[in-house]
């Protein structure tokens, strides 16, 4: 059987005079060594991406993280200046491709802003600058320039018993990097809590009912996918999944 293929939505960004649709290496890498899949990158269209042509062609979607934010429109939210930056054609593909995924049930692994896109595509809100709040830790990037210092590990997550990532990577305590400042406020309510940090706040979901593999992690396992068995067995049950839908696309 050819290699399945995977959807990732790009983010629209602009620099050396340019504007780009892009992913960072490190979902592609994970994609293809930690889940054995081929990687397909949707551009951040605002208007012209047909969603059903894209899920015609793939096996799964991954939607990577990104330094932007889900707009508050979204979710009901006023969009303040400090919300941003936003990416307003990163949500018109992602949360169109998630939704549609979940209904067509193609497997789903969502990252960071993947997870918060999840939620509001599900009818759940975000809350920001969550490190401001009492009792939240500071989950933010660490200013630093070295990426393996950026994504360090430095963060317990409590995967609960029984939930559906048990199997994949332990109940209980498991080490994670972290480099976000939004997360899920209200969860939506098709969204099971699979994993919590200590002050609270959410690090893993997955859909109710799914007709596939369907889960958000709030970390990014794609980038020590390598060397990290937590990371490793994400990546290889998405892959999993996705080879079982591939499967199933052939033989229909
Ligand atoms: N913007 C959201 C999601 C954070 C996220 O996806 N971080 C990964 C990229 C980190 C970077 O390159 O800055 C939030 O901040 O919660």
């Amino acid at each position: 059987m050819s290699k399945p293929v995977v959807a990732i939505p790009c983010d629209f960004r602009e620099f050396d005079g340019n504007v780009w649709h892009v992913v960072a290496h490190q979902y592609v890498r994970a994609a293809v060594e930690g889940a054995g899949v081929m990687p397909f990158l949707i551009p951040a269209l605002e208007t012209g991406n047909d969603i059903d042509e894209i899920l015609d062609r793939v096996d799964g979607v991954l939607a990577s993280g990104a330094r932007s934010n889900v707009h508050p429109s979204l979710y009901g939210a006023e969009a303040k200046e400090s919300d941003g930056p936003f990416d307003p054609g990163r949500d018109a593909t992602s949360l169109p491709l998630i939704t549609r995924a979940l209904e067509r049930g193609v497997p789903l692994l969502a990252i960071c802003r993947g997870i918060q896109e999840l939620n509001v595509a599900l009818g759940g809100t975000l809350a920001s600058e969550i490190q401001d709040q009492p009792g939240i830790w500071d989950h933010r990037k660490p200013d630093v320039k070295e990426l393996d210092v950026a994504y360090g590990i430095r963060q317990d997550v409590i995967v609960k018993e029984g939930s559906c990532l048990a199997p994949v990577l332990g109940a209980g305590r498991i080490r994670v990097n972290s480099l976000h400042r939004q997360a899920i406020g209200a969860a939506a309510p098709r969204l099971a809590v699979e994993a919590v940090a200590d002050d609270g706040t959410i690090e893993a979901v997955s859909v109710i009912g799914s007709k596939a593999f369907a889960v958000g992690v709030q970390w990014h396992p794609e980038y020590w996918v390598r060397t990290d068995t937590p990371s490793a067995s994400l990546f290889k049950a998405f892959g999993d999944a996705v080879r079982t839908y591939a499967a199933g696309r052939l033989a229909a």
